[in-house]
Formats: C-alpha cells, sequence, structure tokens
C-alpha cells in the first residue's frame, strides 16, 4: 500500500498513543487533574518533583498524559517533554490572583517553542469549588487567549475535585486532537 490510504489507514487502525501535557503553576491541580482522569477519583498530592505519566483511554482514544511538576525551579525541565506532543492542557488556579501574570508569561513562553506549534491548547480554569474564583471568561481576558488565531485552543471552568466541566474539556480535546490528526 502507498501514499494516502496507507497513511490514513494507520491512523485510523494503530493504537498509537496521543501524547498530552499537562502543565501550569506549582499548585494549579494538574496531578489532581491526571488523576481524575485516569481513576475518576481525588487523590491526596505532594508537589511533584520530576513528573507522572499514565495511560489514559477517553472516548475511544489512548492518551500518554504526562503531568509535569510546576514549581519555579523545574519549569525549566518542561521544554524535555514537547516533541511530538497532541495537545496540552494548561491549568489555572483561578483562585490565584496574584500569580496569573506568572500564569500567562509562562504559557506564552511554552506557545512560542517550535516543537509545540501545532499542539491544541485546552485551559483549565481549575478550582470552580471555590468562593470567589474567577470565572472561564476573566481567566480568558487575563491570559489574552483572544490573540491567539492560528492555534486551536478553548478554555473550560473546572473543578479537579468535584469534577465539573472536566469533561466538557475533554470532550473538546478528543474532538479537535483527532480532527488535527487526520487533517
Ligand atoms: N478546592 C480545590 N482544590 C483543588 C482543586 N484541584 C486541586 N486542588 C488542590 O490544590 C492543591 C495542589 O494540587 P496538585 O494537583 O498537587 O497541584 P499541581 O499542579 O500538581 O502542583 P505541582 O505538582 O507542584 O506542580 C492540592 O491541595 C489539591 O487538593 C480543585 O479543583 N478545587
Ligand atoms: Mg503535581
Amino acid at each position: 500500500m502507498g501514499g494516502t490510504f496507507s497513511t490514513l489507514f494507520s491512523k485510523l487502525w494503530s493504537k498509537k498513543e496521543v501524547r498530552i501535557l499537562i502543565l501550569g503553576l506549582d499548585n494549579a491541580g494538574k496531578t489532581t487533574l491526571l488523576y481524575r482522569l485516569k481513576i475518576g477519583e481525588v487523590v491526596t498530592t505532594v508537589p511533584t518533583i520530576g513528573f507522572n505519566v499514565e495511560s489514559v483511554t477517553y472516548k475511544n482514544l489512548n492518551f500518554n498524559v504526562w503531568d509535569l511538576g510546576g514549581q519555579t525551579s523545574i519549569r525549566p525541565y518542561w521544554r524535555c517533554y514537547y516533541a511530538n506532543t497532541a495537545a496540552v492542557i494548561f491549568v489555572i488556579d483561578a483562585t490565584d490572583r496574584e500569580r496569573l501574570e506568572t500564569a500567562r508569561e509562562e504559557l506564552y513562553a511554552m506557545l512560542n517553542e517550535d516543537e509545540l506549534k501545532d499542539a491544541a491548547l485546552l485551559v483549565f480554569a481549575n478550582k470552580q469549588d471555590q468562593p470567589g474564583v474567577l470565572g472561564a471568561a476573566e481567566i480568558s481576558s487575563a491570559l489574552g487567549l483572544a490573540s491567539f488565531k492560528e492555534r486551536s485552543w478553548s478554555i473550560v471552568g473546572c473543578s479537579a475535585v468535584t469534577g465539573e466541566g472536566v469533561s466538557e474539556g475533554m470532550d473538546w480535546l478528543v474532538t479537535t486532537v483527532q480532527q488535527n490528526e487526520t487533517a
């Protein structure tokens, strides 16, 4: 088989895993989100030094999900994981107004990397179960997401603890990654 058909065939029938990165500042809720996706439960976390990686099946798609530590001193290592990434889930602690600007800077630095130029972006405005939290629209304008013209992106308010909003975001991600894979 050659050409288009074999490419399409391998895309449709291969069991290859789609690589997803979960990034964001320390304490955003990345590890909590990873294990909600993996086991559907809230786990007790400690700050991640290094990474956690899990295979997650969602809507018949197999994801290889990498959750990287977000502390200042380990953010420089994020770039070691960028190659072949289909999508980035960027988690924001939407109660942490003081560090929104830092989160914005890290987001832009990450998106400027050539290896991520085709990656889809899902922003989770996390901790929506907390009082006084900023909503997805407020986080979106603080991050300037509307300026992203070329990239597939979405923002969803969620709580990794209660689970609200998580499937809405993941549904968008699955649809978007599938469209990009067959494009
Ligand atoms: N109320 C509330 N707390 C949350 C939520 N998600 C995470 N947390 C809490 O926030 C704290 C940090 O969560 P982690 O998942 O460890 O954060 P992280 O982004 O992995 O942090 P690093 O590993 O340091 O980068 C923990 O106490 C979580 O229980 C949420 O949706 N709501
Ligand atoms: Mg963590």
